[in-house]
């Protein structure tokens, strides 16, 4: 194990108990994420992506194998881990405010105050503390979100498709945004997507996974210097590179 693994995925696989007998969602998985490491994991839908966030969250502990973070073996969710999902999952009868503080966990109410509001300044929406998310567009949202997710100061932060509903402008502002937050609060990433461009612009690595039971197909590391130009010719050919290897299995 390298000094500075931060997350380490040792021969997991987990299946689903069904009606109709069993599904084996994921096998023979392991990976190593360094500390402060970006990671974006593509693959075919239904190959166990959201499995395996759920699994290093700690939201579900029923696999066989191992997964560490930082060296002890996870038992559940923990303050450590944030998450982040394609739909933000803000409460519409609470503010802006009332949101982030409804995940926070420990500290005084002016250790609370501070938190908060350090987190709204950071995604951008000092000013918007007592808007209900109906009030808010939805790139908006997914930033309350994401202030949310990082309220309890985790080391992990896992994006499940973050910017998956979106619309492209939104998506590209949100993205440089994550990015911001990921150099500042020095958070290793680990972001799922479907969005091959997002993943090679976003990641240190890229790992596409196979179809279900999903495995670990290749990984390529993404060797490119920030802030990357997505029309330059080395990101092109890795992008390509990538595409052919999602789409062998399904042609
Ligand atoms: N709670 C569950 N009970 C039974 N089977 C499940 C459950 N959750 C997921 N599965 C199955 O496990 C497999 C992997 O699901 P998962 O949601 O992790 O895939 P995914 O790669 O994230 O898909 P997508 O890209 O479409 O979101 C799928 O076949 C799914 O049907």
């Amino acid at each position: 194990m390298s000094d500075n693994s931060h997350v380490v995925i040792t021969n997991l696989s987990k299946a689903y108990k069904g009606r109709s007998g069993t599904i084996l969602s994921l096998t023979g998985i392991s990976l190593k994420v360094d500390r402060h490491e970006y990671v974006s994991i593509v693959g075919a839908s239904g190959c166990g992506k959201s499995t395996l966030l759920r699994i290093i969250s700690g939201l579900d502990t029923d696999f066989k194998g191992a997964v560490t973070i930082a060296g002890k073996r996870i038992a559940g969710a923990g303050l450590g881990r944030g998450i982040v999902f394609q739909e933000h999952r803000l409460l519409p009868w609470l503010t802006v405010w009332e949101n982030v503080e409804f995940a926070l966990q420990k500290g005084t109410a002016e250790e609370h105050a501070e938190l908060i509001a350090n987190h709204l300044k950071l995604v951008g929406l000092a000013g918007f503390e007592k808007a209900y998310p109906g009030q808010l567009s939805g790139g908006m949202a997914q930033r309350v979100a994401i202030a949310r997710a990082l309220v309890n100061r985790p080391e992990i932060l896992l994006l499940d498709e973050p910017f998956g509903a979106l619309d492209a402008l939104t998506r590209l502002k949100l993205q440089q945004q994550v990015l911001d937050i990921w150099k500042k609060e020095k958070t290793t990433m680990i972001m799922v997507t479907h969005d091959i461009e997002e993943a090679v612009y976003m990641g240190d690595r890229v790992i596409v996974m196979s179809e279900r039971p999903g495995t670990i197909k290749k990984e390529f590391i993404i060797d490119l210097p920030r802030p990357r130009n997505r029309s330059n010719t080395e990101f092109q050919l890795l992008r390509q590179a990538i595409y052919r290897e999602f789409h062998k299995d399904c042609v």
